[in-house]
Protein backbone atom coordinates (compact mmCIF):
# COMPACT_ATOMS: atom_id res chain seq x y z
CA UNK A 1 0.00 0.00 0.00
CA UNK A 2 1.43 3.46 -1.12
CA UNK A 3 1.49 6.19 1.70
CA UNK A 4 -0.26 8.68 -0.11
CA UNK A 5 -3.70 9.68 0.31
CA UNK A 6 -6.67 9.05 -2.15
CA UNK A 7 -10.29 9.24 -1.88
CA UNK A 8 -12.62 8.02 -4.26
CA UNK A 9 -16.23 8.91 -3.86
CA UNK A 10 -19.27 7.75 -5.75
CA UNK A 11 -22.17 9.72 -6.37
CA UNK A 12 -24.85 7.64 -7.56
CA UNK A 13 -28.70 8.65 -9.87
CA UNK A 14 -30.57 10.76 -6.48
CA UNK A 15 -27.99 13.05 -6.13
CA UNK A 16 -27.55 13.85 -9.71
CA UNK A 17 -30.70 14.26 -10.33
CA UNK A 18 -31.08 17.04 -7.93
CA UNK A 19 -29.16 20.41 -9.34
CA UNK A 20 -28.61 21.96 -5.95
CA UNK A 21 -27.43 18.50 -3.91
CA UNK A 22 -25.24 18.29 -7.20
CA UNK A 23 -23.85 21.36 -6.77
CA UNK A 24 -23.01 21.42 -3.16
CA UNK A 25 -21.69 18.01 -3.26
CA UNK A 26 -19.23 18.94 -6.44
CA UNK A 27 -18.21 22.45 -3.95
CA UNK A 28 -17.73 19.79 -0.93
CA UNK A 29 -15.55 17.62 -3.12
CA UNK A 30 -13.83 20.38 -4.55
CA UNK A 31 -12.36 21.33 -1.06
CA UNK A 32 -11.19 17.49 0.04
CA UNK A 33 -7.59 17.24 0.03
CA UNK A 34 -4.89 14.95 -1.48
CA UNK A 35 -5.82 12.65 -4.65
CA UNK A 36 -9.08 12.06 -5.94
CA UNK A 37 -11.16 10.63 -8.15
CA UNK A 38 -15.15 10.83 -8.61
CA UNK A 39 -16.96 7.84 -10.17
CA UNK A 40 -20.82 8.24 -10.73
CA UNK A 41 -24.06 6.78 -11.68
CA UNK A 42 -27.15 7.51 -13.13
CA UNK A 43 -29.26 5.08 -13.41
CA UNK A 44 -32.56 7.01 -12.47
CA UNK A 45 -31.92 9.52 -15.38
CA UNK A 46 -31.09 6.58 -17.63
CA UNK A 47 -34.72 4.83 -16.77
CA UNK A 48 -36.24 8.56 -17.51
CA UNK A 49 -34.82 8.92 -20.77
CA UNK A 50 -35.67 5.28 -21.81
CA UNK A 51 -39.09 5.87 -21.13
CA UNK A 52 -39.51 9.01 -23.01
CA UNK A 53 -37.85 7.54 -26.14
CA UNK A 54 -40.41 4.25 -25.60
CA UNK A 55 -37.97 2.06 -24.67
CA UNK A 56 -38.59 -0.27 -21.61
CA UNK A 57 -36.24 -0.48 -19.00
CA UNK A 58 -35.61 -3.51 -17.36
CA UNK A 59 -33.60 -3.99 -14.01
CA UNK A 60 -32.44 -7.57 -12.03
CA UNK A 61 -31.30 -6.97 -8.60
CA UNK A 62 -30.57 -3.61 -9.41
CA UNK A 63 -28.54 -4.67 -12.68
CA UNK A 64 -29.59 -3.34 -15.99
CA UNK A 65 -30.41 -5.41 -19.00
CA UNK A 66 -28.85 -3.43 -21.25
CA UNK A 67 -29.78 -4.26 -24.80
CA UNK A 68 -28.57 -2.17 -27.81
CA UNK A 69 -31.01 0.23 -27.93
CA UNK A 70 -30.37 0.98 -24.06
CA UNK A 71 -26.41 0.87 -24.42
CA UNK A 72 -26.89 3.49 -26.48
CA UNK A 73 -29.16 5.48 -24.26
CA UNK A 74 -26.56 4.73 -21.63
CA UNK A 75 -23.63 5.78 -23.69
CA UNK A 76 -25.27 9.03 -24.12
CA UNK A 77 -26.72 9.29 -20.44
CA UNK A 78 -23.66 8.47 -18.65
CA UNK A 79 -20.93 9.17 -20.76
CA UNK A 80 -22.13 12.34 -22.38
CA UNK A 81 -24.92 14.34 -20.67
CA UNK A 82 -24.05 13.57 -17.00
CA UNK A 83 -20.18 13.31 -17.00
CA UNK A 84 -19.62 16.26 -19.15
CA UNK A 85 -21.89 18.23 -16.84
CA UNK A 86 -20.01 17.42 -13.53
CA UNK A 87 -16.78 17.66 -15.87
CA UNK A 88 -17.66 21.49 -16.41
CA UNK A 89 -18.75 22.01 -12.90
CA UNK A 90 -16.32 20.90 -11.18
CA UNK A 91 -13.78 23.04 -13.35
CA UNK A 92 -15.97 25.88 -12.53
CA UNK A 93 -14.88 25.08 -8.94
CA UNK A 94 -10.94 25.06 -9.81
CA UNK A 95 -11.52 21.11 -10.22
CA UNK A 96 -8.77 20.02 -13.25
CA UNK A 97 -11.62 17.09 -13.63
CA UNK A 98 -11.13 14.85 -17.11
CA UNK A 99 -13.94 13.25 -18.22
CA UNK A 100 -13.92 9.07 -18.57
CA UNK A 101 -15.05 5.88 -19.61
CA UNK A 102 -13.25 3.02 -18.95
CA UNK A 103 -12.25 2.88 -22.84
CA UNK A 104 -10.02 6.34 -22.31
CA UNK A 105 -6.92 5.34 -22.08
CA UNK A 106 -7.79 1.34 -21.94
CA UNK A 107 -7.95 2.31 -18.01
CA UNK A 108 -10.99 -0.61 -17.48
CA UNK A 109 -11.51 -3.55 -19.56
CA UNK A 110 -14.11 -5.38 -18.84
CA UNK A 111 -15.50 -9.21 -20.21
CA UNK A 112 -19.34 -9.10 -21.62
CA UNK A 113 -21.03 -11.28 -18.62
CA UNK A 114 -21.68 -14.74 -20.15
CA UNK A 115 -25.38 -15.87 -20.65
CA UNK A 116 -26.52 -17.61 -17.77
CA UNK A 117 -29.76 -17.83 -16.42
CA UNK A 118 -30.57 -14.07 -17.84
CA UNK A 119 -29.11 -12.30 -20.41
CA UNK A 120 -27.99 -9.23 -19.17
CA UNK A 121 -26.61 -8.09 -22.66
CA UNK A 122 -24.35 -5.74 -22.95
CA UNK A 123 -23.15 -5.48 -19.21
CA UNK A 124 -19.38 -5.75 -18.54
CA UNK A 125 -18.03 -7.70 -14.94
CA UNK A 126 -14.84 -6.47 -13.85
CA UNK A 127 -12.21 -9.14 -13.36
CA UNK A 128 -8.59 -8.42 -10.91
CA UNK A 129 -7.14 -7.45 -14.02
CA UNK A 130 -9.33 -5.08 -15.25
CA UNK A 131 -8.31 -1.88 -14.17
CA UNK A 132 -4.65 0.11 -14.95
CA UNK A 133 -3.87 1.29 -11.93
CA UNK A 134 -0.79 2.79 -13.23
CA UNK A 135 -2.23 4.84 -16.18
CA UNK A 136 -4.90 6.28 -13.48
CA UNK A 137 -2.14 6.91 -11.23
CA UNK A 138 -0.30 9.15 -13.37
CA UNK A 139 -3.34 10.81 -14.62
CA UNK A 140 -3.08 11.76 -10.56
CA UNK A 141 0.34 12.62 -10.80
CA UNK A 142 -0.31 14.76 -13.71
CA UNK A 143 -2.90 17.05 -11.64
CA UNK A 144 -5.97 15.35 -13.37
CA UNK A 145 -9.00 14.67 -11.40
CA UNK A 146 -10.52 11.53 -13.21
CA UNK A 147 -14.39 11.78 -13.55
CA UNK A 148 -15.53 7.75 -14.07
CA UNK A 149 -18.77 7.45 -15.37
CA UNK A 150 -20.59 3.53 -15.52
CA UNK A 151 -19.66 2.69 -19.14
CA UNK A 152 -16.51 -0.03 -20.33
CA UNK A 153 -15.17 -1.38 -23.02
CA UNK A 154 -14.13 -4.88 -23.84
CA UNK A 155 -11.43 -4.31 -25.89
CA UNK A 156 -12.37 -5.12 -28.69
CA UNK A 157 -14.68 -2.14 -30.01
CA UNK A 158 -17.54 -2.97 -27.62
CA UNK A 159 -18.92 -0.42 -24.78
CA UNK A 160 -20.49 -2.33 -22.19
CA UNK A 161 -22.70 -0.97 -19.17
CA UNK A 162 -20.80 -1.63 -15.94
CA UNK A 163 -22.44 -0.51 -12.44
CA UNK A 164 -20.94 2.40 -10.95
CA UNK A 165 -20.70 0.86 -7.42
CA UNK A 166 -18.60 -1.73 -8.88
CA UNK A 167 -16.60 0.48 -10.79
CA UNK A 168 -15.91 2.46 -7.59
CA UNK A 169 -14.71 -0.53 -5.81
CA UNK A 170 -12.84 -2.13 -8.17
CA UNK A 171 -10.96 1.13 -8.46
CA UNK A 172 -10.36 1.41 -4.78
CA UNK A 173 -8.79 -1.88 -4.63
CA UNK A 174 -6.68 -1.68 -7.66
CA UNK A 175 -5.45 1.44 -6.68
CA UNK A 176 -4.53 0.55 -2.72
CA UNK A 177 -1.32 -0.76 -4.48
CA UNK A 178 -0.55 2.69 -4.80
CA UNK A 179 -1.60 4.58 -2.38
CA UNK A 180 -3.83 4.26 0.75
CA UNK A 181 -7.42 4.48 -0.41
CA UNK A 182 -10.35 6.12 1.38
CA UNK A 183 -13.94 4.36 -0.54
CA UNK A 184 -16.84 6.77 0.25
CA UNK A 185 -20.78 5.98 -1.11
CA UNK A 186 -22.84 9.30 -1.29
CA UNK A 187 -26.28 8.61 -1.76
CA UNK A 188 -29.49 10.54 -0.48
CA UNK A 189 -29.41 9.49 2.89
CA UNK A 190 -27.22 10.14 6.17
CA UNK A 191 -25.72 6.13 5.59
CA UNK A 192 -27.38 2.60 6.55
CA UNK A 193 -30.06 3.22 8.98
CA UNK A 194 -32.17 0.99 11.31
CA UNK A 195 -35.29 2.93 9.66
CA UNK A 196 -34.84 3.58 6.03
CA UNK A 197 -37.34 6.49 6.61
CA UNK A 198 -35.51 8.24 9.57
CA UNK A 199 -32.22 9.98 8.54
CA UNK A 200 -31.50 10.08 12.25
CA UNK A 201 -31.12 6.44 12.32
CA UNK A 202 -27.74 6.13 11.27
CA UNK A 203 -25.86 2.90 11.61
CA UNK A 204 -22.32 3.98 12.76
CA UNK A 205 -20.60 0.96 12.05
CA UNK A 206 -21.52 -2.16 10.61
CA UNK A 207 -18.69 -5.39 10.33
CA UNK A 208 -19.71 -8.46 8.11
CA UNK A 209 -21.28 -9.91 11.00
CA UNK A 210 -23.61 -7.30 11.88
CA UNK A 211 -23.92 -7.50 7.86
CA UNK A 212 -25.15 -11.03 8.06
CA UNK A 213 -28.01 -9.78 11.34
CA UNK A 214 -29.07 -6.75 9.21
CA UNK A 215 -29.85 -8.35 5.96
CA UNK A 216 -32.01 -11.42 8.10
CA UNK A 217 -33.70 -9.09 9.51
CA UNK A 218 -34.38 -6.97 6.08
CA UNK A 219 -33.59 -3.85 7.74
CA UNK A 220 -30.48 -3.50 4.62
CA UNK A 221 -32.41 -4.17 1.20
CA UNK A 222 -32.79 -3.17 -2.40
CA UNK A 223 -29.59 -1.34 -3.66
CA UNK A 224 -27.80 -1.06 -0.53
CA UNK A 225 -27.49 -4.63 -0.64
CA UNK A 226 -25.11 -4.64 -3.92
CA UNK A 227 -23.46 -1.21 -2.40
CA UNK A 228 -22.78 -3.22 0.88
CA UNK A 229 -21.55 -6.55 -1.38
CA UNK A 230 -19.29 -4.20 -2.78
CA UNK A 231 -17.71 -2.29 0.11
CA UNK A 232 -16.99 -5.11 1.79
CA UNK A 233 -15.06 -6.60 -1.11
CA UNK A 234 -13.19 -3.12 -0.89
CA UNK A 235 -12.17 -3.37 2.27
CA UNK A 236 -10.97 -7.50 2.90
CA UNK A 237 -8.84 -6.33 -0.43
CA UNK A 238 -6.77 -3.97 1.24
CA UNK A 239 -9.11 -0.28 0.95
CA UNK A 240 -8.04 1.10 4.21
CA UNK A 241 -11.43 2.43 4.85
CA UNK A 242 -15.21 2.07 3.39
CA UNK A 243 -17.96 4.97 4.26
CA UNK A 244 -21.13 4.90 2.82
CA UNK A 245 -23.18 8.57 3.68
CA UNK A 246 -25.37 11.35 2.16
CA UNK A 247 -24.04 13.20 -0.35
CA UNK A 248 -24.99 16.76 1.38
CA UNK A 249 -22.37 15.77 4.63
CA UNK A 250 -19.45 15.49 2.72
CA UNK A 251 -17.95 18.65 4.14
CA UNK A 252 -18.24 16.83 7.69
CA UNK A 253 -15.52 14.53 6.66
CA UNK A 254 -13.24 17.60 6.08
CA UNK A 255 -14.41 19.08 9.41
CA UNK A 256 -13.31 15.52 11.25
CA UNK A 257 -17.08 15.38 12.14
CA UNK A 258 -18.71 12.13 12.13
CA UNK A 259 -19.62 11.05 8.68
CA UNK A 260 -21.73 8.26 8.08
CA UNK A 261 -22.01 4.41 8.29
CA UNK A 262 -18.35 2.90 8.46
CA UNK A 263 -17.33 -0.68 7.49
CA UNK A 264 -15.08 -2.96 9.37
CA UNK A 265 -13.96 -6.15 8.95
CA UNK A 266 -13.85 -7.10 12.27
CA UNK A 267 -16.00 -6.18 15.29
N1 LIG B 1 -30.92 0.23 5.82
C1 LIG B 1 -30.88 1.07 4.78
N2 LIG B 1 -30.40 2.31 4.94
C2 LIG B 1 -30.35 3.19 3.92
N3 LIG B 1 -30.82 2.91 2.67
C3 LIG B 1 -31.31 1.67 2.45
C4 LIG B 1 -31.36 0.70 3.49
N4 LIG B 1 -31.89 -0.42 2.98
C5 LIG B 1 -32.18 -0.17 1.70
N5 LIG B 1 -31.84 1.08 1.35
C6 LIG B 1 -32.07 1.65 0.02
O1 LIG B 1 -30.85 1.66 -0.69
C7 LIG B 1 -30.90 2.77 -1.59
C8 LIG B 1 -29.49 3.11 -2.03
O2 LIG B 1 -29.09 2.23 -3.03
P1 LIG B 1 -29.07 2.70 -4.55
O3 LIG B 1 -30.42 3.15 -4.96
O4 LIG B 1 -28.44 1.60 -5.33
O5 LIG B 1 -28.08 3.92 -4.41
P2 LIG B 1 -27.44 4.91 -5.46
O6 LIG B 1 -28.19 6.18 -5.35
O7 LIG B 1 -26.05 5.05 -4.98
O8 LIG B 1 -27.53 4.25 -6.81
C9 LIG B 1 -31.56 3.86 -0.78
O9 LIG B 1 -32.17 4.83 -1.60
C10 LIG B 1 -32.58 3.08 0.06
O10 LIG B 1 -33.84 3.11 -0.55
C1 LIG C 1 -25.11 -2.82 -15.33
C2 LIG C 1 -25.81 -1.70 -14.60
O1 LIG C 1 -26.80 -1.93 -13.91
N1 LIG C 1 -25.32 -0.47 -14.73
C3 LIG C 1 -25.89 0.68 -14.11
C4 LIG C 1 -24.93 1.83 -14.27
C5 LIG C 1 -25.41 3.13 -13.67
C6 LIG C 1 -25.41 3.10 -12.16
O2 LIG C 1 -24.77 2.28 -11.52
O3 LIG C 1 -26.15 4.13 -11.64
P1 LIG C 1 -26.56 4.37 -10.10
O4 LIG C 1 -25.34 4.33 -9.29
O5 LIG C 1 -27.19 5.71 -10.16
O6 LIG C 1 -27.53 3.28 -9.73
C7 LIG C 1 -27.26 1.03 -14.75
O7 LIG C 1 -27.32 1.13 -15.96
O8 LIG C 1 -28.20 1.31 -13.98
Amino acid sequence: MGNKSLHIIKIGGNVIDNSENLYHFLKDFTALDGFKILVHGGGKVATQLSETLGIEAKLVDGRRITDIETLRVVTMVYGGLINKNIVAQLQRFGTNAIGLTGADGNLIRTKKRPVKIIDYGFVGDIDEDSVDAEGISRLLETGFTPVFCALTHDGDGQLLNTNADTIASALSVSLSSLFETTLIYCFEKKGVLMDVNDDDSVIRDIDPVRYEELKIKQIIHSGMLPKLENAFAAIACGVKAVVIGRSDDLGELKQGRPFGTRLSKTS
